[in-house]
């Protein structure tokens, strides 16, 4: 590369004019960082958990408790602290593998809001040496914010153990020239980080114990990032330990890991598969939207909805609707494309707390988004992809449930058109699930479907 630091190089990137595959990278790292902002629980998975040991002889050791790991008193602390009883399923093996001596390499695959942060988080807490005042662990983020949010975890973590002090290797975070950083971890994005470990030479990468790679999914999305993360990873020496985290694991995914991580021990939490089984699915026959509108009022006017999502297909009809709800009286929050990551979060917060009892969105906006006490959902438009097929993987991810125990639903599809007709059928066919016809002018038929 002509540019003599990355870090520019890659804001110059960003700067020009967005291609897709820009776009999409961003997309990737905001949804991420939604699902971040807005999530106060753990992902529950009952899934089993995938093991393949670098050395299959060595017995696999998993732990039910925290105290089995014989964390140092101030993390164990910290780790209550911050509400955790019992390991999660995937901390269940990882943490041992991280933790083990000497140090194990790991690349682990789990959805997001599994408990990977946490993790890797409290193995780095673990292996700082508190008595040297240089860097000894790295981590790297797709973006600033997302880097932000796992120092956060860091400092909460680490209350309790203020001797390890932590610094930001982003863009903006200029330090003088010459200095040598006296933080244990260093946590930032991939060009920064490359300045600070080459160019700049505030971090001895010979020192370094463990480097972790978060979201390696959205990394590799970002142009630049897959590269300057291999150039740091092979300054560090050859004893230090590699950690690879994903929340999905393609084919790119997969190159990439093993280019970062020699000798890995492998770990995958499948995702816990979302079914209809548990929902009552009806389609209601319009001839406009003012009509589509006229069907969810009588809806409202029949049963009692605690709380609906509404999904459209354009942020046009999704702030028209919104309108049109809000004069009726109802409570609506608007989810809207052009809002700030941080816009949409306390939008689905405020949702999630019950603050207002209708969520209208584009499904951009709300993809992979889990409000999980949703009992309906209303489809408004019917999810369809680019070229106008049936988008059946939204469909089932808007009104499927996740889960053994999976509550109740209602989906009400609205149709307006052959076209839409003829999606509702094909998507029918595809889940060989019946979608009932409902009138929504009889109200006793409604009510029936609320029982
Ligand atoms: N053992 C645990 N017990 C209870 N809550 C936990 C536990 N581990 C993590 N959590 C909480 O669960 C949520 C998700 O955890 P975490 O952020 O570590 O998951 P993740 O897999 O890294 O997700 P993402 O990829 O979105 O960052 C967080 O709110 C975290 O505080």
């Amino acid at each position: 590369m002509a540019s003599d630091s990355w870090a520019q190089a890659v804001d110059e990137q960003e700067a020009a004019a967005e291609s897709v595959s820009v776009k999409s990278a961003k997309d990737k790292a905001a949804q991420s960082l939604l699902n971040k902002l807005i999530r106060s629980n753990l992902v529950n998975n009952t899934n089993q958990v995938e093991v393949l040991q670098k050395d299959p002889n060595s017995p696999l050791y998993s732990v039910k408790s925290f105290e089995e790991l014989r964390l140092k008193p101030q993390l164990l602390q910290g780790v209550y602290g911050m509400g955790f009883n019992r390991p999660s399923k995937i901390q269940e093996t990882a943490l041992p593998m991280m933790l083990a001596e000497p140090p194990q390499n790991l690349i682990a695959q789990s959805q997001s809001g599994t408990g990977k942060t946490a993790a890797f988080v409290l193995a780095m807490l673990s292996h700082v040496n508190p008595d040297n005042k240089y860097p000894q662990c790295l981590c790297l983020s797709p973006t600033y914010e997302l880097a932000l949010q796992t120092g956060k975890v860091i400092e909460q973590m680490g209350k309790n153990y203020p001797e390890v002090k932590l610094v930001y290797a982003i863009r903006g975070n200029r330090l003088q020239r010459g200095v040598k950083l006296q933080e244990q971890i260093v946590i930032g994005t991939p060009g920064t980080m490359l300045d600070w470990c080459s160019k700049l030479k505030f971090i001895d990468p010979e020192k370094i114990r463990v480097f972790v790679l978060d979201e390696a999914d959205v990394m590799i999305a970002t142009q630049g990032h897959k590269d300057q993360s291999i150039r740091i990873q092979r300054m560090l020496p050859k004893n230090c330990q590699m950690l690879l985290f994903s929340a999905t694991f393609e084919e790119t995914v997969w190159d990439f890991a093993r280019r970062i991580v020699p000798d890995p021990n492998i770990i995958k939490l499948k995702r816990e598969e979302e079914t209809l089984d548990t929902i009552k699915q009806y389609y209601v026959l319009c001839n406009s939207k003012e009509e589509k509108f006229e069907a969810l009022c009588n809806i409202y006017g029949a049963i009692t909805i605690a709380q609906a999502m509404i999904f459209c297909h354009t942020r046009k009809t999704a702030g028209w609707l919104a309108g049109e709800l809000s004069k009726e009286n109802h409570q609506v929050a608007l989810l809207s494309g052009e809002m700030q990551v941080e816009q949409r979060a306390a939008v689905i917060e405020r949702f999630r707390d019950g603050k207002e009892k209708v969520l209208v969105t584009t499904n951009v906006c709300a993809r992979g988004i889990d409000v999980e006490q949703v009992s309906v959902v209303i489809n408004f438009d019917l999810p369809v992809d680019q070229d106008g097929n049936p988008d059946n993987e939204t469909y089932l991810h808007r009104i499927g449930r996740t889960g053994r125990f999976g509550k109740r639903g209602l989906a009400i599809n609205m149709v307006d058109s052959r076209m839409s007709m003829n999606i509702l059928n094909r998507i029918q066919d595809h889940f060989n699930k019946k979608i009932e016809k409902l009138d929504t002018h009889d109200l006793d038929e409604i009510e029936k479907i609320a029982n």
